[in-house]
């Protein structure tokens, strides 16, 4: 049987960079075909060639049997390739429709025929349950949703293998699902899906057969129900992982981030944050779950600051934060790894060097004198990278053309090695590989030994219930429910996450003796606003 997609030989350098070296890919028909690797393994511009984003600068591209070479992504969806990236190429003020069918629009007389184009749309979103409003505007509708666009877009121009870029990282639990259903209404149908993605349970779940890349050579290839999570995880990393993380060294101490009835306005009428209220203490680690879109993104960005809030109060250390600006609520002990690293957590066109040193930069060893010292920042960046095993060509690379996971690594090394009394992590281990979570996960345990207070925000289920000592979950705007490491599971949040009424025991609030037993150390409140920030 002749392979739908064969590569051979892909060769892909960039300066400093052998990104694929020799690669051999083959891929079947009708199969669901996971494509993993370690962060900066390759896999998204192996992925690239194949879409004609990227040219190779070895080797050979065959298509059902036929060599083909790609000048443009043009080329490549003409020969029934399409790919859905990790960063959406939409026009937000267009509505869906009219994205699809953007430059190859159907026609009546010459004119766009708009009817037309909201039909087949419709038509193809309902064939593979991809449920969507042809004629929305795609900036009034959710992360979810601008995926399935994408996926409709490849199909409308007839793609018969689907390339898909870690497309679980930005879903809910739920959407991930739906999008599971999708992929299998296309592989009934005889297309073929090529999934990258750092997700084992998925990959043991959906797909065919697996490759692994690493160090940009392909080092396996398996039938995903002959293997096993393990199995591909060596071929991966080259060592066993283990996901499980040490319990607290140390009980908690004392309050540590204390806020109180925090109140975001939202764009509509229902507020953001309503009312939120919470507490964590010194070696002691709270996850916030929810739905994506409940507030817990804009509750994290009114505590740092960039939100502003109508009501409520925020301290650190028993200093009233409320009215600080961003800078202040750094400098007063708050360190934050935000969702969005590309547009909030880092700075693309500057190097390592540069974004490790951020923030870091406005006290010694870095400050020398009234003067930034470059060789300090070098050692400093050279230090986080190698702790952090962030893998790139070297310290003055830009950071903006790391691979998506190696970025994370980067945000999440600086913003650890603050040593801020309260860190708030938003998504942390995000699109990074399974080696870098557990290390990470590590990490984030060290920062709580070592007197840390972690909020942790994350879609992961399992990460927020192997780390956290307390969950808070939030739904609507709301905390509406409180629960202890001890008695969460995944189906008891689920509840919570949708809505259902809490047990007594779990009701908001249920924990504020903890918080009244240890008190802030600082003492009386101080207002960081009038006095301005010492650290
Ligand atoms: N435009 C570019 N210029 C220079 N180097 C690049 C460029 N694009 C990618 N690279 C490098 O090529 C290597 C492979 O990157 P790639 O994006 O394929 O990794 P990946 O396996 O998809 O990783 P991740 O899981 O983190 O997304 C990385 O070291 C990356 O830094």
């Amino acid at each position: 049987m002749v392979a739908e997609v064969s590569m051979r030989g892909i060769t892909k350098r960039f300066p400093g960079v052998l990104a694929d070296d020799h690669v051999d890919f083959e891929v079947e028909a009708g199969e669901i075909h996971a494509l993993m690797g370690e962060n900066g393994a390759g896999k998204s511009i192996l992925m690239s060639q194949l879409a004609g984003v990227y040219q190779p600068d070895e080797g050979e591209i065959f298509i059902r049997g036929e060599r083909r070479t790609f000048a443009s992504p043009l080329d490549a969806i003409d020969a029934g390739i399409g790919m859905v990236f990790q960063s959406f190429k939409l026009f937000p003020s267009l509505t869906i429709a009219e994205n699809v069918v953007f430059r190859s629009e159907p026609r009546k007389r010459g004119l766009i025929d708009r009817k037309e184009a909201n039909r087949t749309v419709a038509e193809i979103a309902e064939r593979y349950g991809l449920s969507l409003d042809p004629q929305a505007r795609v900036d009034s509708v959710p992360v979810g949703v601008l995926q399935r666009v994408e996926i409709v877009k490849a199909l409308y121009r007839e793609a018969r293998v689907l390339i898909l870029d870690e497309p679980t990282a930005v879903l809910t639990p739920q959407e991930t699902e739906r999008l599971f259903d999708v992929l299998r209404a296309l592989k009934a149908d005889g297309r073929t899906i090529i999934l990258i993605t750092h997700k084992l349970g998925e990959v043991m779940a959906i797909s065919d057969r697996v490759t692994v890349l690493r160090d940009g050579r392909n080092v396996a290839q398996l039938v995903t129900a002959e293997s096993s999570p393990d199995e591909i995880t060596r071929h991966m990393t080259g060592r066993h992982v283990d996901l499980t993380t040490p319990p607290p060294a140390h009980a908690p101490g004392e309050v540590v981030l204390d806020v109180r009835g925090l109140t975001v306005p939202g764009s509509g009428e229902r507020d953001a944050v309503s009312d939120a209220s919470l507490f964590v203490r010194r070696n002691e680690v709270v996850g916030i779950a929810g739905v994506a879109g409940n507030g817990q993104v804009e509750l994290a960005e009114a505590v740092i600051g960039m939100r502003k809030t109508s009501a409520g109060a925020v301290a650190v250390a028993g200093r009233d934060l409320s009215a600080a600006s961003i800078a202040q609520r750094r400098d007063g002990g708050i360190a934050y790894i935000p969702e969005d690293r590309h547009a909030v957590g880092s700075a693309g066109g500057a190097d390592a060097i540069e974004n490790l040193a951020l923030g870091h930069h406005r006290s010694a060893p870095l400050l020398k004198r009234g003067l930034l010292s470059r060789s300090a920042m070098l050692d400093h960046a050279k230090r986080l990278i190698s702790r952090f095993g962030v893998k790139i060509a070297g310290p003055t690379t830009r950071v903006g053309t790391l691979s998506g996971g190696n970025l994370q690594k980067v945000v999440v090394a600086r913003e650890l090695d603050y040593g801020s009394p309260v860190l708030i992590a938003e998504q942390p281990t995000r699109g990074v590989d399974i080696g870098a979570i557990e290390s990470i996960h590590r990490e984030l345990c060290t920062y709580r030994d070592t007197g840390g207070a972690l909020l942790l925000i994350s879609a992961e289920l399992s990460e927020i219930m192997s780390l956290s000592s307390r969950i808070v979950v939030m739904f609507e705007g709301r905390i509406v429910a409180e629960v202890p490491q001890t008695e969460a599971s995944e189906a008891l949040l689920g509840l919570y996450m949708a809505g259902h009424e809490p047990e007594e025991r779990h009701r908001p609030g249920a924990f504020d003796a903890l918080r009244d037993a240890h008190p802030a150390a600082g003492g009386p409140r101080t207002d960081v606003s009038e006095k301005g920030a010492a650290r």
